[in-house]
């Protein structure tokens, strides 16, 4: 049964790959996913461990060999059936998302069309608007460029007007700022979160990166190995781990001590000496002070 404070609440989310001669082989191994309504759920995991896998099943866009069950699935209080979950999805490369032979404007005018009856005029002024709420300078400009003529930053900002623009209940953000240089990735961060609020939206965060799930995220869901190992608040993920691969996790987060070891977290070896610049983050708790 899904509860009040529930927007998604799905029981038993199977994902099996069968590819041509082979063997099916099981990716997500019946998990339990309770999203809370207007907050920012942080996913985290290593590469690997069906954390994509397990969004795409959200909005039915898994590859062809792939094959999703459930036991229910339920939106907002509500069995979702066979229709789609009122959610939007921007990736890692914003690049893959993006059709590199059509203007930004084509691409947000197209989203604007398809969720509402305009004319081109008026879903270019709502297109403009929505690169202003995005935080983009010369969106007239803009509309008329290519995917190619903007930085990281901007497209990933593209992409989020896009998603917006579908008027989603839900946000995926899969690894939104990986490829994106520490500043930008700030900046994105922080858009997300400042949209998060505006628009009352629930956020759901895939990273591998705890540093960003502390200062973004109320609460926290490990994956490991298709299934979820712990969940909780990000206090008590942080703080009270319970869990071998969450600890190893955490502890895989560079200390920034000029000493400091950097640990592979799947077999626990050491894979560097020593980290000789000085990082951002000092300990585990700063890291959640300094992003809090
Ligand atoms: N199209 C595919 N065909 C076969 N196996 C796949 C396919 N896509 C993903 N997998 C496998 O499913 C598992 C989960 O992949 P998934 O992409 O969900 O991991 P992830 O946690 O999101 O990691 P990453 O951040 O590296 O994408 C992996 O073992 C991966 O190799």
């Amino acid at each position: 049964m899904a509860t009040e404070n529930n927007l998604l609440d799905i029981k038993n989310l199977k994902v099996t790959i069968t590819k041509k001669n082979r063997p099916e082989v099981s990716i997500i191994k019946g998990i339990d996913l309770a999203l809370p309504k207007g907050e920012i759920i942080g996913i985290v995991g290593e590469s690997g461990s069906g954390k994509s896998m397990t969004m795409k099943s959200l909005m039915s866009i898994l590859p062809e060999d792939a094959k999703m069950t459930v036991d229910s699935f339920s939106f907002d209080g509500k069995n979702l059936n066979n229709e789609r979950l009122p959610g939007a999805m921007i990736f890692q490369d914003p690049m893959t998302a993006l059709n590199p032979l059509r203007t930004i404007g084509y691409h947000l005018i197209e989203v604007v069309r398809r969720y509402s009856s305009v004319t081109k005029q008026e879903a270019k002024k709502i297109a403009v608007k929505e690169l202003i709420k995005v935080g983009i300078s010369l969106p007239e400009k803009r509309m008329t460029q290519y995917p190619h003529e903007l930085s990281g930053g901007m497209r990933q900002r593209v992409l989020i007007a896009m998603a917006l623009l579908a008027k989603p209940k839900i946000l995926i953000a899969d690894e939104p700022t990986t490829a994106l240089d520490v500043t930008v990735q700030a900046q994105i961060l922080d858009l997300i979160r400042h949209l998060q609020q505006e628009e009352k939206l629930t956020v759901v965060l895939v990273t591998h990166d705890f540093g960003i799930v502390a200062g973004m995220c109320q609460s926290i869901k490990v994956m490991y190995q298709g299934q979820i190992v712990e969940e909780g608040t990000t206090d008590e993920i942080f703080y009270e781990a319970a869990h071998p691969y969450t600890k190893e996790l955490l502890r895989a987060i560079p200390s920034g001590d000029k000493n400091g070891k950097l640990y592979a977290v799947s077999n626990q070896e050491l894979v560097s000496d020593t980290i000789n610049q000085k990082g951002e983050f000092q300990t585990l708790s700063e890291t959640h002070r300094y992003l809090s």
